[in-house]
């Protein structure tokens, strides 16, 4: 511990060293050391010697990653830093390492609850530009109506909010045991909070069945966090993962370690998972000391990132380079394009030659098939609409950029419209989207002043809705006649089935999907993403094995995200003492259990509380879950410029022809399936889903694209 304070250097030799009495927060910011430390030289002294002890263990990181045979299964592509940011995270890490060392020196006595008092002091310590992510204001006055890739410019006066590569918003401030970075670990009573592993044990593995829902509507809610959401790790000098986090790491900036116990009754021999931690971030691109915050890789925004990218990079590599279209790759035997292959990224474990993993605009696109085909859809359609769009506006028929930004433009309109008015009635119920997010008018209007933000806590508690998650998966002939069924792990990471034209490839994923209910949002969790989630057998013959609940409630407290009971009273609920509190929002059995696992009320995980409440009356979710995803697409909608209803993005004709174009008529003309339900996110039945034949859908109407209609 003393030997990592040791930097602030002491010139000021008036300055004597701290007398070790510990001071409590905020008197000790008070004391007649601070203006002394706070120079801008000592500050920029500390911050150098913080950033190259980092920078050299990212080279060692690095050194490492290219010497071991890696048995990661999530082996990400190299990640693609923007270029108009400097090294944000690696900064972020320096920066909050340096928050720390003063905090030290100041003498301050700290712990979690003073978190948001030292976030204010340090946010009034700038820091100097140099060191900055965000050192110059990105220039929007190239600008044109199209979505940049990064989501840098949507907002005209924050031009980098919402971004990729920035830190999550935050509902509420975060809580860290130290007052700064590390993860929440404390009970508000003293001692450990419970280990997140034997909290998901205490979780069912038990295989419930919703009938109202299907496992399209499951996989499509994947895709959509992809959209917004990509808790970046933290990477070595060449922007890869870091590889070295095992059970001995004790750094809590660069790993996190879950403990398992010897007697687990899955894991048992396995010690720990160990995962690299999420990257870090500066706040609100505001330069200057502060909290530890978490960098979300993609754009925040709902534009379709997963198929086009959150980098120019990636966008411009995963292009074909004319005419507007998109790389897609052709196979014999199979009707409809796959999405391309990778060069030699390894986002998949049964790569071959010629049967490559595929790229895209999200590393995690192969995690399961279903989630590939949907990848695979939007792909199909966009070609088709630039196709389209070329026929019908021969002025932009060498236009490769006009063709691609026109047709970017109206799938990621479709993409928002089956968000708001398909995906989310269902999880959060009719009423409580329409209180959030519903409109009285056609046309709506963006209000810049609200940010266009993911919430850290939709990210990393309630947006995780791994309960629905099945693992038993049917494959389907295009008339629905079913193939087989496959477990999950069968398709998870893997690419083997995508390729099989014999069974139809990703369509009859798709088509599956359709039919396959979803599983109930109770605490069970399907038992191949709960204990045996990436399975594989290392080089000595061993099992490893992963736990998406555990992963979960652990990152959510490395995240520093503070308790359920904290975001009832942001909710309007009342903060409660005693566990039979929350008898109002769950039932009787999962209080017991909270209280069973919990010392106190305060301690229990959002993660985990969320996931215990009784559901609203039409929705999927309890109150708590409903309010924070309420108010998160509140904000991807009246806070992103660019949204497709507001006011001037498109005409009023090609609105209507937006809204006009169904989502099963989506799914008919981007898959070879024969007929789809009227409400394709829920299963057929007779009565009150009927199937309707592809044939009966019309084509998307383009008339309003004519050049004379947009005149
Ligand atoms: C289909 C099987 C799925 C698997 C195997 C899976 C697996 C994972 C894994 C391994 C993580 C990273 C956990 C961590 O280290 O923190 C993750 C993150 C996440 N998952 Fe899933 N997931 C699945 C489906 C879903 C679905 C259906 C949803 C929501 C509708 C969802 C929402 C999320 C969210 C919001 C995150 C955080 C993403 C981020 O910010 O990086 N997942 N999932
Ligand atoms: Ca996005």
């Amino acid at each position: 511990q003393q030997q990592q304070h040791s930097s602030i250097p002491t010139d000021n030799s008036h300055i004597d060293h701290h007398d070790d009495v510990p001071i409590p927060v905020p008197q000790c910011f008070t004391t007649d050391l601070v203006p002394s430390f706070l120079k801008p030289h000592v500050v920029e002294h500390v911050l150098q010697m913080k950033l190259e002890e980092e920078e050299a263990k990212l080279v060692k990181e690095r050194e490492r990653n290219i010497n071991i045979n890696n048995d990661d299964i999530l082996d990400f592509e190299e990640m693609q830093l923007r270029t108009d940011i400097h090294n944000g995270a690696l900064m972020a890490r320096a920066a909050t390492k340096v928050a720390d060392e003063l905090l030290f020196q100041f003498s301050c006595l700290t712990n979690g609850s003073v978190t948001d008092i030292v976030d204010n002091f340090l946010k009034k310590i700038p820091l100097p530009t140099d060191f900055c992510a965000y050192r110059s204001d990105p220039s929007c006055k190239d600008l044109t109506n199209y979505r940049t890739i990064t989501g840098v410019c949507n907002n005209l006066q924050r031009p980098y909010q919402g971004s990729s590569q920035t830190a999550y918003g935050r509902l509420l401030p975060p809580i860290y045991d130290d007052g700064i970075r590390t993860p929440r670990a404390k009970s508000v009573l003293g001692g450990p909070l419970p280990p997140c592993r034997e909290i998901s044990l205490a979780m069912g593995s038990k295989p419930h069945f919703d009938p109202v829902i299907n496992n399209l509507w499951v996989t499509y809610g994947q895709f959509l966090v992809h959209d917004i959401t990509f808790a970046a790790p933290v990477t070595d000098s060449g922007r890869t993962p870091i590889s070295s986090c095992g059970c001995d790491s004790r750094d809590t900036d660069m790993c996190s370690v879950i403990e398992i116990a010897a007697n687990d009754p899955f894991m048992a021999g396995q010690k720990c998972l160990a995962v690299p931690a999420t990257a870090q971030a500066f706040p609100n691109q505001i330069c200057s000391l502060s909290v530890k915050e978490q960098l979300n890789g993609n754009s925040h925004y709902i534009d379709l990132s997963v198929t086009y990218g959150s980098t120019r990079q990636t966008a411009f590599d995963i292009r074909a380079g004319a005419d507007g279209l998109m790389k897609t790759m052709r196979k014999v035997g199979f009707r409809f394009e796959l999405p391309p292959g990778q060069r030699d990224g390894r986002s998949c474990i049964d790569a071959t030659e010629t049967n490559k993993c595929f790229a895209g605009g999200d590393s995690r696109l192969m995690e399961n098939s279903i989630l590939s085909g949907i990848q695979a859809q939007w792909l199909r359609l966009h070609n088709k609409f630039a196709t389209e769009l070329a026929r019908i506006r021969p002025e932009w028929r060498s236009q490769d950029t006009i063709l691609y930004e026109e047709a970017k433009k109206i799938l990621s309109a479709l993409h928002q419209r089956y968000t708001y008015e398909e995906w989310l009635p269902i999880l959060i119920g009719e009423t409580t989207a329409q209180q959030y997010v519903g409109d009285k008018t056609l046309f709506t209007e963006y209000d810049p002043s609200m940010p266009g933000v993911v919430f850290n806590e939709a990210a990393t508690a309630v947006l995780r809705l791994h309960t629905f998650v099945r693992d038993l998966i049917t494959r389907c002939k295009p008339n629905g006649q079913m193939i087989d069924q496959l477990w999950f792990n069968e398709i998870s990471s893997r690419c083997k089935f995508a390729y099989d034209t014999t069974t139809n490839g990703l369509d009859s994923f798709l088509c599956g999907a359709l039919y396959d209910y979803g599983f109930a949002g109770d605490t069970n969790y399907a038992q191949q993403i709960h204990h045996r989630l990436f399975e594989s057998r290392n080089h000595q013959g061993e099992t490893r094995r992963s736990d998406i609940v555990s992963l979960n409630i652990c990152r959510g407290r490395q995240h520093g995200i503070p308790g359920y009971n904290a975001y009832r009273e942001f909710c309007g609920l009342r903060r409660v003492r005693r566990f039979e509190g929350f008898l109002d929002t769950m039932n009787f059995d999962s209080v017991r259990t909270l209280q069973m696992i919990y010392k106190h009320p305060d301690d229990v995980d959002l993660f985990v509380g969320a996931n215990h409440e009784t559901h609203l009356s039409d929705a999927l979710v309890g109150p708590v879950s409903a309010c924070i995803i309420g108010i998160q697409f509140r904000h991807l909608k009246y806070g992103d410029r660019l949204f497709y209803t507001h006011r001037g993005e498109f005409t009023l004709e090609q609105l209507m022809t937006i809204k006009k174009y169904s989502y099963n008529c989506f799914i008919c003309h981007s898959t070879d399936i024969d007929e789809v339900a009227q409400n394709p996110f829920r299963p057929p039945d007779e009565k009150t889903n009927p199937l309707q034949p592809c044939s009966q859908c019309p084509s998307f109407d383009f008339t309003p694209w004519h050049a004379a209609s947009t005149n």
